[in-house]
Order: C-alpha cells, then sequence, then structure tokens
C-alpha cells in the first residue's frame, strides 16, 4: 500500500456573472425603463477534510480544479445563477500552501473542515442598477470579476510518533521490520532506504505507535548531501528520536564518531529537533562476543559521555527490541497524560511542533531554491525537484 504525501494542484474559482444591459420592451410602454439584471458570483473553490481518505493520490492524476461560472444576468431584472462552488475532498492532516507566495493557507486538522482557497468572482451590476433621476435609461453594466487562480501544493503530514536516525546501514529499516508489520527493504550497503517507510508498532492490544524510518543521513545532510534532508521534515513532528548506531561496522569505524556526525547534522537543520528527547540505541551487539557486550557498549556511552536513556539491541536476532518498543509505549502515553492533564504543556508541545514545521519548510524551501538557481546555472533542464518528491510506503498490506 503506498502513499503519496504531496501534490501540485491548480485551482481557480469561477469568474462573475457580467451585468445585462437591457430595456423592458412591452406593447403599450413605448419607453420601458432599464431591466438588466445583475449577473451570478461565481463559485469558489473549497477544500474539506475528509476522514476516509488517506492518501493525495487522486491529485496526482487530475491537477486542474475549477468551479463554475456566475451567469451573466439578464432581461426582465433576472440575475444570473451563481456558479456552484467546487469542494475538494482531501485528507484530515492535510496542508495547504500556495505556491507562488509559499504562503501556508491552512491546516486541516480535522474531518469537515473546510478551507476557502480561491474566492468566486464578483458578479457584475445590471443597468437596472444604475437608473437616477438624470439618466432614466442608462447604457452602463458592469462585468463580472475573474476568479482567484492559485497554484498549490498539498502536504499531507506523515505522523510518526517516532522517528529513526543514523548512518546509512546502521540498522533502521532492520529494526522498524523486527518491531513492525512493514516491510522496508534491508540491505547491507548504504543508501538502501530511499523514501521513508512507516511501521506501526503493536506492543498490545490497543497500544501501538507509528514509527518513521527515514534514509540515513550522512555528513553534510543539512546541505543537501545524500538523501537524509528530504526525509527530515518527517521527523519534525515526532516526539522522540531513536538514534541507532552500529556498535561494530565493518570498516572499524568509530560508533562514537558516528552518533557526533549525525548530531551535528540535526543540529544544523533544526535546532528544535535536535533538542527533542533523543534515546541511543546501540544496535547490532549480537557482532560481538557475548562476555564483551557490556565493556564494548559501555565505552561508547563513555565516549560520548550520553547521560540519556540507552538501549542495547540486535535488529536481526531480536534481542532487545521488544523491551525498547515496549520502553516507548510507556513513554508515549506518559507524553499523552502529561499533555491532557496539564494545557500548559500540551500547548508548549503544539507550538514547538509549528515551529518546527516553520523551520523545516524554511530549510526545504532553501534547499529546492539553491538546486533550481543551480540547475539553471548550468543550463541543465533535468527533471524538476518536484518529481523526485516523496513517495511513503506506510506499511505494507
Ligand atoms: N549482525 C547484524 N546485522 C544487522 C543488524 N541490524 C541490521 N543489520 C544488517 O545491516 C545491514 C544494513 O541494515 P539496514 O536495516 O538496511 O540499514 P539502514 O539503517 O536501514 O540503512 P539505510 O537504509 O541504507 O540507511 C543489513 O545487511 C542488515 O542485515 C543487527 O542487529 N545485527
Ligand atoms: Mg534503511
Amino acid at each position: 500500500m503506498k502513499f503519496v504525501d504531496e501534490a501540485t494542484i491548480i485551482v481557480e474559482a469561477g469568474k462573475g456573472g457580467h451585468g445585462c444591459l437591457s430595456f423592458r420592451r412591452e406593447k403599450y410602454v413605448p419607453k420601458g425603463g432599464p431591466d438588466g439584471g445583475d449577473g451570478g458570483d461565481g463559485g469558489s473553490v473549497y477544500l474539506e477534510a475528509e476522514e476516509s481518505l488517506n492518501t493525495l493520490i487522486d491529485y496526482r492524476f487530475q491537477r486542474k480544479h475549477k468551479a463554475q461560472n456566475g451567469e451573466p444576468g439578464s432581461g426582465r431584472n433576472c440575475t444570473g445563477n451563481k456558479g456552484e462552488d467546487l469542494v475538494l475532498p482531501v485528507p484530515v492532516g492535510t496542508t495547504v500552501v500556495d505556491m507562488d507566495t509559499h504562503e501556508v493557507l491552512g491546516d486541516l486538522t480535522h474531518a469537515g473542515q473546510r478551507l476557502k482557497v480561491a474566492q468566486g468572482g464578483f458578479h457584475g451590476l445590471g443597468n437596472t442598477r444604475f437608473k437616477s433621476s438624470v439618466n432614466r435609461a442608462p447604457r452602463q453594466t458592469t462585468k463580472g470579476s475573474e476568479g482567484e487562480l492559485r497554484n498549490l501544493r498539498l502536504e499531507l503530514k506523515v505522523l510518526a510518533d517516532v522517528g529513526l536516525l543514523g548512518m546509512p546501514n546502521a540498522g533502521k529499516s532492520t529494526f522498524i521490520r523486527s518491531v513492525s508489520a512493514a516491510r522496508p527493504k534491508v540491505a547491507d550497503y548504504p543508501f538502501t532506504t530511499l523514501v521513508p517507510n512507516l511501521g506501526v508498532v503493536s506492543v498490545q492490544a490497543h497500544q501501538s505507535f507509528v514509527i518513521a524510518d527515514i534514509p540515513g543521513l550522512i555528513e553534510g545532510a543539512a546541505e543537501g548531501a545524500g538523501l537524509g534532508i528530504r526525509f527530515l521534515k518527517h521527523l519534525v513532528r515526532t516526539r522522540l528520536l531513536l538514534h541507532l548506531v552500529d556498535v561494530a561496522p565493518y570498516d572499524g569505524s568509530s560508533p562514537a564518531d558516528a552518533v557526533r556526525a549525525i548530531e551535528h547534522e540535526l543540529e544544523k537543520f533544526s535546532e528544535t529537533l535536535a533538542n527533542r528527547p533523543r534515546w541511543l540505541v546501540l544496535n547490532k551487539v549480537d557482532m560481538v562476543a557475548e562476555e564483551d557486550r557490556d565493556a564494548h557498549c559501555q565505552a561508547i556511552v563513555d565516549e560520548l559521555g550520553w547521560e540519556g536513556p540507552v538501549f542495547w539491541i540486535s535488529a536481526l536476532s531480536g534481542e532487545g527490541t521488544k523491551s525498547l518498543a515496549q520502553a516507548v509505549m510507556r513513554w508515549i502515553e506518559e507524553q499523552a497524560e502529561e499533555e491532557a492533564q496539564n494545557p500548559e504543556f500540551a500547548e508548549r508541545e503544539a507550538q514547538r511542533r509549528r515551529q518546527m514545521d516553520d523551520e523545516a519548510r524554511a530549510r526545504i524551501e532553501a534547499e529546492r531554491q539553491a538546486r533550481r538557481a543551480a540547475r539553471e546555472e548550468d543550463d541543465d533542464d533535468d527533471l524538476d525537484d518536484d518529481d523526485y518528491d516523496v513517495e511513503v510506503v506506510y506499511a505494507p498490506e
């Protein structure tokens, strides 16, 4: 089951109908007065959040959406019919961005919520309107105005509670496979994961959380190296980050250095994200002889001066993954409880999420523009950036 989480569409509201120029013509009334009616307003375009939808895929196929025009007025003071509004259903959680101004027009966060995205044109006035004591036969009318036209980007937030971070090959996808039904590809080469995957981790009945596997980050990711930055935005709404590190890399490199490199990229990308709760998960402990494990892992923790929670797992054998999942679940429940009981805490969290969204958006926009500028310079009419954009595989059916 695949989900596309971004779509660009064009919405156009209906034009207002023109006012009518007409005079009364009746058998025994030689000089009938003006009777041209007004036009009708053009229809507006709305987006409406709809619970049953969870994808924007339809908007990939049909991009242009236009509301009906208002009809012109006619004689006998008939007002033209109003153009019908167009209501486009979108999944709950959709954010709407004006692509020309980069302005966020709104977030559709609950079912039934409506957002006007293009205002219908205003109706023109018929000549009846211009009748006065000095001008009994006005020939003046006004035209209906154009409907608004907008280029929109719809973004569907991938709401993961927990995000996985780590270098390529750290075992993020293996971990998500071991704790959820998601089946992202796993391989012994870097950048195996090209698109984010979401897995639902079910700890027991009615206790589950969503975890996001993103492509590995490398040094320079915050400047656009590798693939990671494109997907960091999927982490901005998470409450908790699990930072996976390979405790015994083949190339003998230092696990502590690998952790620091990622921290560095995080800080460059978003300070707010870097300050999120983050747990250290030492992976591939099966590669270390059992009697050496404690010392080996402790040495990494010491070298980092790590003071937060630490877990030792083998994503491959499943050792320790269950208790990690349970600890995550408990932590999420505690957070939710805190939010429910403490409105100040809830407000702080909401504010933080908004701030991270804004930060991520600004970074990604800057990156897009830099790429575009670079492309124009080499006169390279490569695929547009947006064509590479994210396809999110939530979980297999
Ligand atoms: N021995 C051992 N190997 C593991 C473990 N976890 C992952 N691996 C191996 O490490 C390699 C990389 O695993 P992935 O899960 O694809 O790593 P990733 O972090 O998702 O990598 P990218 O998607 O490239 O960022 C694979 O060959 C896995 O089989 C583990 O706990 N023990
Ligand atoms: Mg992977």
